[in-house]
């Protein structure tokens, strides 16, 4: 795979780290501090990630926007494995939508 292509296999690979790290020790590893935390914490932590991301683009802060995308993606990773939700399910439901217009959608659903 060409370094820093657009397909899932970082993400599904980084998946797979986070997933080993359940039932670590809370010292040692940040994901298994945030499992342990619960999922009140991972969503929170979710939500403060994507509002940086926003503040950054909002700011034009190009670097940021990369660093706190990182950041957004570990923890919603994190919450994905909290919810027992692979990154395959994910994948899917982007699959399923191919080819299908958000303003077809979005128009379906406001007639339907
Ligand atoms: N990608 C990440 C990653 N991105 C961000 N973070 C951590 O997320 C934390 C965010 O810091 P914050 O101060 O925002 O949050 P916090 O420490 O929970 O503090 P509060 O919100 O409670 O104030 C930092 O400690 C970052 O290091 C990450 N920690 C781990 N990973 C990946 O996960 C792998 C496993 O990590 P461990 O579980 O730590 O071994 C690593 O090899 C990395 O690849």
């Amino acid at each position: 795979m060409k370094s820093g292509s657009l397909d899932g296999s970082v993400l599904d690979r980084l998946y797979d780290v986070i997933q080993s790290r359940s039932g670590e020790d809370p010292e040692t590893s940040h994901t298994a501090k945030l499992f342990d935390r619960g999922m009140d914490k991972i969503a929170q932590k979710v939500g403060e990630e994507a509002v940086e991301t926003v503040i950054e683009a909002t700011r034009e802060r190009r670097d940021g926007v990369i660093d706190e995308s990182a950041d957004l993606l570990y923890h919603l990773l994190v919450l994905w494995a909290a919810s027992d939700i692979k990154p395959k399910h994910v994948w899917a439901a982007l699959e399923g939508r191919k080819g299908i217009s958000g303003i077809v959608e979005k128009a379906s659903r406001a007639s339907g």
